[in-house]
């Protein structure tokens, strides 16, 4: 691949007529999660994109800020074709790109590109007055882009001006006018999806020069401006969001998606004279209470360890390091919130937690429905979906003889595969 800058648009200015939704579907939920939020995450997220614009409708600055936090953004136009224009000229003007020839169909009224940081526009940092050389333009309609996809599609731009991909037609194909008419051969028809990599000057170039009539997608400008154009295969999952029936199809895709994960946590603390015994959340009476790092809620920390280890983000002490003073004598709520955070972030589902405490002392039967309560309230899930056991070592070792509790905890969650 040559080298230089890639860099990403995504059009999300339309108005989303054709979906039914009250708001503009980019800005609709799908598993909980704003549609857009899902190809935004996916492009900043892969190693090969620098730079990732968003292209919006005039005034949707806070539902933009709202749905997926800063991001740099820049106004679209009236059509998918004017948005793209915006898009491109935006990262033309702020990279030093020379501007476009007078009489070209560039309006002159495009907003600069801003960062949706709620203070005042301002240009994009560290990226601004980097040269751009390839681009990827992408309906924020098409929520589940995959980093394969968008490494098939970065790997022709050596050889070609752009690279789409497609899915080839499975069904028979006829013409309609009140009654069937010539049945189209489909041998070499395609579904043309986003998004479509280009030659960042090629592109701009066509979308700066275009007289045509209005264009479905940008390949055809670029084809039609003597470029050459090539496919790779698309993915059934970047299917479009474009009717009513679409979104319950795309959260069946989000569904399938969903792969099962399981991790464990064990974390031991000390039993002292003189300190408070939380467990679970709860304050229990008892002569004696655990020792250490924060509150030393040890069942919450199995817990927390657990979770984390759903998603490989490290332990505890990755996030809460023990040294910190910040930390010391620290609602452990916090750390279990933080854990669950960070699985939801991915857009995760929390199923089930299992955890046993290993003790003598105090007798846990009386606490376990309002440590279960806590729980479930701190992870938001429901009370059947958190179990707690308890067990004695048969007064062996540190916990037979009093001296601390052990916890263990396993979690069970669901992540979606396609980010
Ligand atoms: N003026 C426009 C029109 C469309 N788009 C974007 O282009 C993509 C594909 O367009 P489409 O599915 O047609 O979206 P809408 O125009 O919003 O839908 P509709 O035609 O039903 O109003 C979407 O991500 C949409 O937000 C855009 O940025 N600016
Ligand atoms: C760009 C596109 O998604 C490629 O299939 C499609 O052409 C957009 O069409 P729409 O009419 O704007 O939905």
């Amino acid at each position: 691949m040559t080298s230089g800058k890639t860099a990403a648009i995504i059009v999300a200015a339309g108005t989303g007529v054709r979906s039914g939704s009250a708001a503009p579907k980019q800005y609709a939920l799908l598993g909980g999660k704003p549609v857009l939020a899902y190809s935004l995450a996916a492009l900043r997220g892969h190693p090969a994109i620098d730079r990732v614009v968003v292209v919006i409708g005039a005034g949707q600055e806070a539902a933009l800020r709202e749905a997926v936090g800063d991001v740099e953004y820049v106004i679209g136009g009236a059509t998918r074709r004017m948005s793209v224009l915006a898009g491109l000229e935006a990262l033309a003007s702020s990279t030093g790109h020379p501007g476009p020839v007078p009489g070209s169909t560039v309006p002159h009224d495009l907003q600069p590109v801003g960062v949706n940081s709620g203070g005042p526009r301002h240009e994009a940092g560290v990226t601004v007055g980097v040269k751009i050389e390839r681009v990827l333009i992408h309906d924020a309609a098409r929520p589940f882009l995959s980093a394969d996809v968008i490494d098939r599609l970065l790997a022709p731009l050596d050889a070609y001006e752009g690279a789409i991909p497609a899915l080839p037609v499975a069904d028979t194909l006829v013409r309609y006018d009140g009654m069937i008419g010539e049945t189209v051969p489909r041998t070499d028809l395609y579904r043309v999806q986003t998004p479509q990599a280009f030659v960042f000057d090629a592109v701009l170039a066509a979308h700066r020069g275009w007289s045509g009539p209005e264009p479905t997608d940008d390949a055809q400008m670029v084809r039609d401006t003597g470029h050459e154009v090539t496919i790779v295969l698309g993915d059934p999952m970047l299917e479009k969001i474009t009717h009513p029936a679409d979104f319950a199809a795309a959260e069946a895709r989000l569904a399938a998606s969903m792969r099962s994960r399981t991790a464990t946590g064990f974390d031991v603390h000390r039993l002292e004279a003189g300190e408070e015994l939380w467990l679970g959340g709860v304050l229990i009476p008892h002569d004696k209470g655990l020792s250490g790092h924060s509150d030393a809620d040890v069942a919450l920390h199995a817990i927390t360890d657990a979770l984390l280890g759903t998603i490989a983000a490290g332990d505890i002490g990755t996030h809460f390091p023990p040294s910190d003073p910040q930390w010391r004598g620290a609602d452990s709520a916090q750390f279990l919130q933080h854990a669950a955070s960070l699985i939801t972030a991915r857009g995760g589902i929390i199923d089930f937690i299992d955890l046993t405490l290993i003790c003598e002392a105090p007798k846990i039967g009386p606490h376990r429905s309002a440590m279960r309560d806590r729980i479930a309230a701190l992870l938001q899930v429901g009370v059947d979906q958190v179990s707690i056991k308890a067990t004695t070592t048969e007064r062996l070792g540190f916990a037979g003889r009093g001296e601390g509790i052990a916890a263990q905890a396993a979690a069970t969650v669901r992540i979606p595969e396609t980010r």
